[in-house]
C-alpha cells in the first residue's frame, strides 16, 4: 500500500518584496519519513517552512498537508514546530518547564481556558518521551540550549503531531550532546512514527540520521534517499552553495572539515 502524502508542495514560488527567494519547488514528503532540508545561508528554507505552517502564501503554486489544500486545511495540532530560536530563553525567564510544554496546548484548549489534570499529565509525558520530566519544575531559563532544545520539542509533541518540523534545532546545543539529540529525532522518527522535516547547515552528518535529503537554492536542486545524497558529487555542492565545500558523508572521519569554512 502506498503511504499517505503528508505535504505536497507543487510549483510553488515566493518572494517577500521583489526578489524570488524561493522558486517552482516541488517537494512531496511521505508519511514516515526523516528529511533534512540542507541549502546555503538565505537559499528559501525558512521562507518554504513558513509556506508549510501556512505562515505565508505562496505566490504561485499550491500546498497539501494531509491531502487537503493548506487553504482550508484546519488540523494544526497534526503539525509541530520547534523554532530557530526555541532554545535561547534567558535566566529569569518566568515559566516552567512544565508551563512552557502546556503552552503548546492553547491552540487546543483556547488561549483563555484553564489547564487541568488531563493537560498537565500530557505534558509530563511529552516530557518523559523526551527525557527532561526531572525538570518540570525548573525554569527554563535555568536549562542549557541542548536541554531547552528538548523542552521545545516536548512542546510541539505535546498535541501528538504526526508531522513535526524542526529549523535548525542543533544551533545552541554542545557538540557532544548533537549525537544524543538526533537519537532523540530518531526514536521520534522510528518509534513514534512521526514524520519529520528538520532545516539543518550539517550537511556531513544529516545522512546518518536522515531517511532523506533535500538540497536547494530557492528551488530543489536535490531530492532523493540518504544514500543517493552520498552520490551527489562535491562539484554539484560546490556549485550549489557557491564555494567550495567538502561533502561530508558518511566517511567524514576521513574529511573533518567544517562546511562553513
Ligand atoms: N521577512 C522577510 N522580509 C524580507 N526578506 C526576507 C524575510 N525573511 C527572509 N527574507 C529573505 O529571503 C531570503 C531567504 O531567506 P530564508 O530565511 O528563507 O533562507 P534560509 O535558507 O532559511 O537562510 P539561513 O540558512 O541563513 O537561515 C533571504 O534573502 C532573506 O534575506
Amino acid at each position: 500500500m502506498s503511504k499517505q502524502r503528508i505535504v505536497e508542495i507543487e510549483n510553488v514560488s515566493y518572494k517577500y518584496e521583489r526578489e524570488w527567494v524561493v522558486q517552482d519547488v516541488n517537494l512531496t514528503i511521505e508519511e514516515g519519513q526523516f528529511l533534512g532540508l540542507v541549502g546555503p545561508n538565505g537559499s528559501g528554507k525558512s521562507t518554504l517552512i513558513k509556506l508549510m505552517l501556512g505562515l505565508v502564501k505562496p505566490r504561485r503554486g499550491s500546498i497539501r498537508l494531509f491531502g487537503q489544500s493548506i487553504k482550508q486545511f484546519k488540523n494544526w495540532q497534526e503539525v509541530g514546530f520547534v523554532s530557530q530560536k526555541a532554545n535561547s530563553f534567558n535566566s529569569g525567564f518566568p515559566a516552567t518547564v512544565l508551563e512552557v510544554v502546556m503552552s503548546g496546548l492553547v491552540s487546543r484548549i483556547g488561549m483563555f481556558k484553564f489547564f487541568n489534570r488531563k493537560h498537565r499529565d500530557k505534558a509530563i509525558q511529552a516530557l518523559k518521551t523526551v527525557g527532561m520530566e526531572q525538570f518540570s519544575n525548573e525554569n527554563i531559563g535555568d536549562l542549557s540550549g541542548g536541554q531547552q532544545q528538548r523542552v521545545f520539542i516536548a512542546r510541539a509533541l505535546v498535541s501528538d503531531p504526526s508531522l513535526l518540523i524542526l529549523d535548525e534545532p542543533t544551533v545552541g546545543v554542545d557538540a557532544e550532546h548533537v549525537t544524543e539529540f538526533y537519537n532523540l529525532l530518531g526514536r521520534l522518527n522510528k518509534e513514534e512514527g512521526i514524520t519529520l522535516l528538520m532545516v539543518t547547515h550539517d550537511i556531513g552528518t544529516i545522512t546518518e540520521h536522515a531517511t532523506h535529503v533535500v538540497c536547494m537554492n530557492k528551488t530543489v536542486h536535490f531530492h532523493g534517499a540518504s544514500e543517493e545524497y552520498e552520490e551527489f558529487s562535491e562539484q554539484d555542492l560546490n556549485r550549489l552553495y557557491g564555494h567550495s565545500v567538502h561533502q561530508l558523508t558518511h566517511n567524514h572521519e576521513h574529511h573533518g572539515v567544517n562546511p562553513h569554512d
